[in-house]
């Protein structure tokens, strides 16, 4: 089996590196870069079997990827160019658990334990305790779209409609900007940011203000929205790289751990990260010294089979196999016990008041409550232990051994 991988120079040597080679003989399988800009009987003359792509910018590759498997009908993309394109749009990448929040549950059997009636009061208790730490319910913040041609005062009637309060993220529709609106945009945010208005900042919390401004050009600008009055300078373009269409997003405090689950196929990796506080937005332009590896303490870390289940969701809705999911776990949640018994995996949790995610971290439920507020298609996997391994042992699970 022959895999290629069509990628930017930047990323080539991230993904094909020495252990992911080394994995891949092991399974008896080989790697190979495609050029990006070929034609399709080019990559077809070096008989691959399997195509992993991440190109940004189409630039028609997307188009010559789905012509060379209509010639080459056995040819695997990982992962179909259709279904990686939509994840670039903020409000499609959420939407698998926007309209109905996911509820998950570890175990049949705690689901059942409540209906035993010989059992004990106290054991009874134990048990729902028991459920409400194996239980979880995954959803999506609220966020609406503020269109270009909106004026201030619609755009304050759609965040109210959704229940959104301030602070508010504000994140571009798209997740991959073109290169020519992040050009020359850094001054302007900084402007706004000076104004505390409507703030852009770069999204890791350990930015100096030159590293803030470089990862806004980089196309992830993030900003905040911190008064009503910020609309009207969002709206007229005073941070061009969040001109409207763009995502306003209710910020919800977590803590400070942003879980990152990587999903490789079937495997799944949980790192954990440093995030975006409260405090880190109040001071939005301010350099942070918020540790990189996401030190402290893990308690909060979302239970493994219910990470799975979320996996398994996602790449079933979504149709991809190798992405990234940001999760964080809202402040103050309510241990309330649900009142109804329902199946594992039962999606039909409380929908939130508003249409599009869950505007508050106080809504009843059974159990812990997730958000999901990003989906990354095929990001760096050669930052995480293992996940080399894991993608070797998946692509090796594709197709047959041949001998390279
Ligand atoms: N709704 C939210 N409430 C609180 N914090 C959030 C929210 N959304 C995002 N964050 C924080 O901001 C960071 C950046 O947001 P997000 O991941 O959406 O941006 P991005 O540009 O897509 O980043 P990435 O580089 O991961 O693709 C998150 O990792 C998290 O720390
Ligand atoms: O480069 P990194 O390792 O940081 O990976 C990032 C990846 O960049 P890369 O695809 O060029 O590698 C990003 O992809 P684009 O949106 O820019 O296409 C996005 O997926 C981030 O979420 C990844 O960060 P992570 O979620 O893994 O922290
Ligand atoms: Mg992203």
């Amino acid at each position: 089996m022959r895999v290629g991988f069509i990628l930017l120079d930047k990323k080539r040597p991230r993904v094909l590196t020495p252990a992911l080679s080394a994995a891949a003989e092991r399974h008896g399988f080989s790697l190979l870069a495609l050029d990006p800009a070929a034609d399709p009987q080019q990559w077809a003359a070096q008989g691959v079997d399997v195509i992993v792509h991440k190109v940004p910018e189409d630039h028609g590759l997307d188009a010559r990827l789905v012509a060379l498997q209509a010639a080459q009908p056995q040819l695997l993309l990982l992962d179909p160019p259709a279904a990686v394109r939509a994840l670039q749009h903020r409000e499609a990448m959420l939407a698998p658990l926007a309209g109905q929040p996911l509820l998950l549950r570890q175990s049949a059997s705690s689901a059942n334990a409540c209906s035993q009636q010989q059992q004990q009061q106290q054991q009874q208790q134990q048990q729902q305790q028991q459920q409400q730490l194996e239980s979880c319910i995954i959803s999506v913040p609220a966020q609406v779209t503020l269109l270009p041609g909106s004026t201030a005062r619609q755009a304050a009637a759609q965040l109210a409609a959704a229940g959104i309060g301030l602070p508010a993220l504000l994140k571009p529709l798209s997740s991959m900007p073109s290169d020519a609106a992040a050009v020359g945009s850094a001054a302007a945010a900084a402007a706004a940011a000076a104004a505390s208005r409507c703030s852009a900042d770069s999204q890791v919390p350990n930015a100096t203000a030159a590293a803030a401004k470089a990862a806004v050009a980089d196309g992830h600008a993030l900003g905040v929205l911190l008064e009503e009055s910020g609309l009207q300078q969002l709206l007229d373009g005073a941070v061009p790289e969040l001109a409207p269409p763009v995502v306003v997003q209710q910020f919800v405090p977590h803590g400070e751990a942003l879980y990152k689950l990587y999903v490789i196929g079937p495997h799944i990796v949980l790192t954990r990260r440093s995030t975006l506080t409260l405090q880190h937005i109040q001071q939005a332009a301010a350099a942070a010294t918020a540790a990189a590896d996401g030190s402290g303490t893990d308690a909060g870390r979302p239970a493994v089979v219910l990470l799975q289940r979320l996996a398994a969701h996602l790449r079933q809705t979504l149709q991809l196999s190798l992405f990234n999911v940001d999760i964080i776990a809202p402040e103050h949640q309510q241990q309330q016990q649900h009142q109804q018994q329902q199946g594992p995996d039962d999606p039909a949790a409380p929908k939130s008041s508003s249409s599009v995610g869950d505007s508050s971290s106080s809504s009843s439920s059974c159990c812990r409550r997730f958000l999901v507020v990003d989906v990354n298609f095929f990001p760096g996997f050669d930052k995480v232990p293992g996940a080399e391994q894991l993608f070797a042992d998946f692509l090796a699970s594709l197709g047959p051994s041949i001998p390279v």
